[in-house]
């Protein structure tokens, strides 16, 4: 390359560079991977080098960006640096020398820094560009293990990273319906979920700190030892990140130890950190632009094999989002065998003109989630279904900001169907066991599931299962076994789970006993013979009969029972007691295990329970009958009376 042909190269990575970081930092999206990020990196540190230039704009030589959001901002006391890093062992030895280091994970989410005063958590604030964070002190309280008071009494300020798991992460990004705000990976989950305006969100998200650097405590002797200081903060109440100390000798042996656990760790984590323990030694070394010099980070080595693209596998979602996922020759990946790798959307399968018998690179980032490097003979991109795997619907391609995906037009199709699903294998309703909505939507996804009857015949797909990750011999086994034991169910728990609008399994329970548990009575039902039971309204009624007249549903009832076993109710009409009786039951009970069993006496002697106080309240069952509580004012403003649990009892009898 010429020498003018350098300098554009170096002029053009910047830019690149600088776009990339720009989203990643500010927008929570990662426009390449961390992989190809660090390889353009490399190649820029490469050519600076060679030129004897950098520009001063050049992401080798600042931090981060100015930041952007709406959230208060604040400048740190310190500057809060990078850290310079190596993927090679031989580089941490150099490093160490003589002295001995901490070694941890480094954690990848965001890096926060907590201010203590007089033993309260006063601020937090994240790192942002290094220089200026954003304050975010009231989503910090809502951390899952953040201690908001310790006994340390002056001012104390340390750092370390929120993070969210990779279970979490799963879960979370699956409820969001929004396709558009689904999340890539856990950081930038943790990252959307601490830089909220509204910390309820941020509570629901199972976010994590882990301390990894003490920056202020006066007047405690840490005996010039970063370890030492991590002991303290332990003995504050934080969860400080697992750090372990480390020679030349060692390091080895450590980074070896580190490696074999990543694999069974929850929390993502690109690499390990070193810090001398010595703090005065570290300190006198002072700090570059960029980086401090006491720390070094060691970067995982990705490991990539290569391998032949088999198959494109459309994964239809809730959202009628298809996911592609390439399906290629098994190989060994950092101690497992890996068959398969999320391309998450068109764009990128473009980028990589994927094409099946395409030769290509995987890794695992971060050591966990395969992904795609890189494809080495790129034979273009083919075959995008035009119909839906799952209900054979029109597809989409549909372009939303930097990214085209594939979408299932059909409003009906099943894979969107995930939540009533999900409602009839629930607790109150068929109570399938181990049939959670991950797995259901998986299922769905493959085609195993069409129609509620499809759940009792899974072992027609006993081999796939089997082999699907996360599933096992075992698993499989359970999952059949709860599936027949749920086979044996109860009238009203069906009725329910078919998830007719409005029909709770209280009002299934009415219905069904009004109508004598007869099949034929459920499905004929009019408004007028609904309308006359006692606690259901005309708006019920009729959404039951509408439910019943459509010739589809009332052959999925059938279907249904075919494949259920319904043990005959006893209905003995002398044993209604309370029937057309309303009940409110608050506060707690000691007769019975839980509120609910008291309930379930109740509607089975065909009274009814509800959650307010209203003027069609018979009964307020509260053993602190002198309660003020407003269930028990409003009951008195009323002249509703007031019962104990005794007194219950009694009419029981
Ligand atoms: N995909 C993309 O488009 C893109 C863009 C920009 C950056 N990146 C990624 O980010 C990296 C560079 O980011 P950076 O320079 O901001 O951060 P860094 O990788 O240098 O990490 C340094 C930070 O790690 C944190 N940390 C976590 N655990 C720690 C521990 N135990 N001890 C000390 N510190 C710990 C600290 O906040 C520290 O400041 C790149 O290598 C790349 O992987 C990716
Ligand atoms: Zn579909």
């Amino acid at each position: 390359m010429s020498q003018n042909a350098k300098t554009k190269r170096m002029q053009e990575l910047v830019e690149i560079l600088n776009h990339a970081r720009r989203t990643y930092e500010q927008e929570d999206r990662e426009i390449m991977s961390n992989l190809e990020y660090d390889k353009l990196y490399d190649e820029l540190l490469a050519l600076e080098h060679d030129l004897g230039t950098i520009m001063a704009n050049s992401p080798t030589v600042n931090v981060g960006y100015e930041v952007l959001s709406e959230l208060p901002k604040e400048r740190h006391e310190r500057p809060m640096l990078s850290l310079d890093k190596t993927k090679e062992v031989d580089q941490l030895k150099a490093f160490l020398g003589e002295q001995k280091a901490a070694i941890s994970w480094k954690l990848d989410g965001l890096t926060i820094v907590l201010t203590y005063q007089n033993g309260t958590l006063a601020k937090a604030v994240t790192r942002g560009n290094g220089e200026i964070g954003e304050v975010i002190t009231n989503n910090a309280r809502v951390f899952r293990n953040i201690p908001l008071h310790i006994n340390y009494k002056e001012e104390l300020i340390l750092r370390g990273e929120a993070v969210i798991g990779y279970k979490d992460f799963e879960k979370i990004n699956e409820e969001i319906e929004d396709v558009d705000a689904k999340y890539k990976n856990p950081r930038n989950l943790c990252s959307g979920s601490v830089r909220q305006l509204n910390n309820e969100i941020t509570a629901r998200r199972n976010v994590k700190f882990f301390a990894f650097s003490l920056v202020k405590a006066e007047h405690v002797d840490f005996k010039n030892s970063r370890m030492e200081q991590m002991r303290w903060l332990a003995s504050q109440g934080f969860d400080v990140v697992e750090n372990r100390p480390v020679t030349a000798d060692t390091i080895e042996d450590e980074v070896a130890y580190f490696a074999e656990k990543i694999v069974r760790n929850d929390f993502p984590s690109d690499g390990l950190v070193l810090v001398y323990d010595d703090i005065a030694y570290g300190q006198s070394l002072g700090s570059t632009a960029k980086f401090p010099r006491d720390s070094f980070a060691f970067k995982w080595a990705d490991e990539i094999k290569e391998t032949k693209l088999l198959e494109i596998e459309w994964s239809p979602s809730r959202t009628g989002l298809i996911n592609p996922v390439a399906i290629f020759e098994p190989v060994e990946l950092e101690g497992t065998t890996v068959s398969r790798a999320s391309v998450h959307n068109i764009s990128i399968m473009e980028e990589l003109e994927l094409g099946v018998g395409d030769t290509i690179q995987v890794y695992k980032a971060n050591m966990i989630i395969p992904q795609i490097a890189e494809n080495e003979t790129r034979s273009g991109v083919k075959d995008i279904p035009a119909v839906c795997p799952v209900c054979g619907g029109d597809t989409k391609i549909s372009q939303q900001n930097d990214a085209k995906s594939l979408y299932c037009t059909n409003p009906d199709c099943q894979a969107k169907q995930i939540k009533s699903f999900a409602l009839f294998v629930s607790r109150d309703a068929l109570n399938v066991d181990g049939l959670s909505e991950a797995t259901l939507e998986k299922f769905i996804a493959k085609g195993f599931i069409k129609s509620y009857t499809d759940i009792f015949h899974l072992d027609r797909y006993e081999e796939e299962i089997r082999t699907m990750d996360g599933f096992g011999d075992k698993s499989y086994q359970n999952l059949i076994k709860s599936v027949d034991t749920a086979r044996t169910t109860t009238l009203p728990k069906l009725v329910y789970g078919l998830g007719i609008s409005g029909i709770g399994l209280a009002n299934a329970k009415i219905i069904c006993r009004a109508l004598d548990f007869e099949i034929e009575k459920i499905v004929h039902a009019t408004v007028e013979e609904l309308g006359e039971i006692d606690g259901v309204g005309d708006v019920l009624a009729k959404a039951f009969v509408a439910y019943f007249t459509d010739d589809a549903h009332r052959e999925l009832f059938y279907r249904l029972l075919d494949e259920l076993i319904i043990p005959k109710e006893e209905i003995n009409k002398e044993e209604q007691i309370f029937a057309g009786v309303n009940f409110v039951i608050t506060g707690s009970v000691t007769h019975f295990a839980n509120r609910n069993e008291v309930k379930e006496v109740i509607e089975s002697k065909g009274g009814k329970v509800t959650g307010s106080v209203t003027s069609k309240t018979n009964y307020l069952i509260n053993n602190d009958v002198a309660s003020t509580s407003s269930k028990n004012k409003k009951a008195n403003d009323l002249g509703i009376p007031i019962i104990s649990e005794e007194d219950f009892l009694q009419m029981l009898e």
